[in-house]
């Protein structure tokens, strides 16, 4: 095909925009109070990192000059951004085996090293993903088994929740035992008592992860690695703790092989190790990969979930006419009696618009994770070439102000029809879409309805402030967006 290069995307750049990690724009913003450029000289280039605003409401400005399709540059490296749902739709749904790649920043690379589910590309990609999708439901994942897991794991929290006596606490690490301990079912074939040494290091390690994301050095890390490499800091921190985190899972590892019996496979693990048996030959199947799979499995399965339920009761919070509709609700479809279960979920509509309006409002992954063209490509007219990596923003589609009348509001009727039936969006993308739409999609939306309900069944949430001077807007890490920290009473129902 005649590639239109006359059309080519370079017009549409910002040159050595920086603006892409908010936090960067946030930091510097807060300490100059001004909308300047500032110019930074570091190593060969200069560099201007807009203070005006930080990527997403950046690339507002950008695409308004440009349109919905532009080119940045992240140090020396270009990246295209897509702006708006229309675009994203056409890039990743139309046109979606040619932006199935996955781009990978250096931080990336770091952590996931490039041979599990989330940073590898081509027939690796192709093989684990379907291998994992595919165990995951037989395992559990999307079926019954997984939902009495669930069941189990919610009220083993309730009951922990209940032995704090409504003295008030950071939920951050109830909520990481929780969930965590789900996709450890699943995976590692058991879940772990909250006591466990091993398990509290390891969610220690993954509480102190969430800092050191939050850090200058690791935003900066993604567009000097080689010069950070040489400096300490959170960004050596958080490196070296995936490490450890790779040890723990690397022992589990031995222990299923040594224990491993092709007649009965137990979890996710064996299933691998017995596909690795059968398939011997098979280069994508190694022990590396499985180590590197299960750890994609365990850090994208905990995080994630984990901390939006943590926002969501932070919004709860500041919205106490919204938990009582939810706590009616609850009263109404469930009673007290019996544990919350997914088919109560179409009797919910006020509940279900809720969660889908948190996740729309806390924008989790504002610029998801980068995703790369695995050939040359034209969109929209514009060519782009094989390698290059890609940003199908979701901000800017969770905040449409078309979709959702005054997105930056905490509003469920965003999801309501006028007679208070739920209203289905076709944004509501926070697990992207097309391709290499998340994998876990399924296990996180079942997650967040059963531990929130169950919760909500139990408990009603106290502030330890005044409501007024809660602050629900995010802390914008490198990834994602994290609530500020808070600490809550839960008070028996
Ligand atoms: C609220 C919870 C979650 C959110 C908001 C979320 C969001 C995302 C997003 C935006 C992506 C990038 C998709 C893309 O490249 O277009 C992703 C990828 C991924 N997620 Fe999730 N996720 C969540 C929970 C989970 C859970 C529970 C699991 C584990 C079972 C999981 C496993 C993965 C994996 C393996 C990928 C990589 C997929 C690939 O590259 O093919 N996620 N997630």
């Amino acid at each position: 095909m005649q590639l239109h290069r006359s059309r080519d995307w370079c017009k549409r750049e910002e040159t050595f925009c920086l603006s892409l990690w908010c936090t960067i724009c946030k930091y510097y913003l807060r300490k100059s109070k001004n909308n300047i450029q500032m110019k930074l000289q570091i190593s060969y280039s200069t560099i201007d990192i807009q203070l005006c605003c930080s990527l997403c409401s950046s690339s507002l400005q950008i695409s308004k000059k440009y349109g919905p399709i532009f080119t940045i540059h992240l140090g020396p490296k270009k990246a295209v951004v897509l702006y708006g749902y229309d675009i994203v739709k056409e890039a990743l749904i139309d046109n979606g085996e040619a932006f199935s790649g996955r781009g990978n920043l250096p931080l990336f690379e770091k952590v996931f090293k490039g041979t599990g589910i989330v940073t590898s590309n081509g027939e690796t990609w192709r093989q684990l993903r379907r291998f994992a999708l595919t165990t995951l439901r037989d395992y559990g994942m999307g079926k019954k088994g997984i939902e009495e897991r669930i069941q189990e794991e919610a009220h083993f929290l309730v009951e922990r929740i209940r032995n704090t006596h409504e003295k008030p606490f950071n939920p951050v690490t109830f909520l990481m035992h929780g969930v965590s301990n789900i996709i450890c079912s699943v995976v590692f074939g058991d879940r772990f008592e909250y006591e466990d040494k091993k398990f509290l290091d390891l969610i220690e390690m993954l509480e102190e992860n969430e800092k050191h994301q939050n850090s200058i050095q690791t935003q900066l890390y993604n567009f000097f690695p080689t010069i950070l490499d040489y400096l300490p800091g959170p960004h050596i921190k958080l490196i070296k703790s995936v490490d450890k985190v790779d040890a723990f899972i690397s022992e589990i590892i031995r222990a299923h092989q040594e224990s491993f019996d092709p007649s009965c496979p137990r979890d996710f693990i064996d299933a691998f190790i017995n596909k690795m048996q059968q398939e011997k030959g098979n280069s994508h199947f190694t022990v590396e990969s499985l180590t590197r799979t299960t750890i994609d499995l365990f850090l994208a399965g905990t995080g994630t979930t984990s901390t939006t339920l943590r926002y969501a009761f932070l919004i709860l919070l500041k919205h106490p006419e919204v938990e009582e509709k939810i706590h009616k609700e609850i009263d109404r479809v469930v009673g007290r009696d019996r544990s919350p279960c997914m088919a109560d979920r179409s009797q919910m509509p006020y509940t279900d618009a809720v969660i889908h309006e948190i996740q729309r409002f806390i924008d989790f992954i504002p610029v998801n994770l980068p995703r790369a063209v695995t050939k040359d490509t034209i969109l929209r007219g514009y060519f782009i070439p094989k390698d290059t990596m890609v940003f199908p923003l979701l901000s800017p589609i969770l905040q449409d102000h078309k979709e959702f009348p005054n997105p930056e509001k905490f509003d469920p009727g965003h999801f309501l029809n006028a007679n208070g039936t739920f209203r289905k969006s076709n944004y509501f993308l926070p697990f992207s879409t097309g391709k290499r739409i998340c994998a876990g999609e399924g296990l996180a939306r079942m997650e967040i309805f059963l531990f929130l309900t169950t919760i909500l069944q139990n408990f009603t949430l106290k502030p330890v402030v005044d409501r007024k001077d809660i602050d629900i807007s995010p802390i914008v890490t490198s990834v994602s967006n994290i609530p500020p920290p808070y600490e809550v009473s839960f008070i028996p129902r």
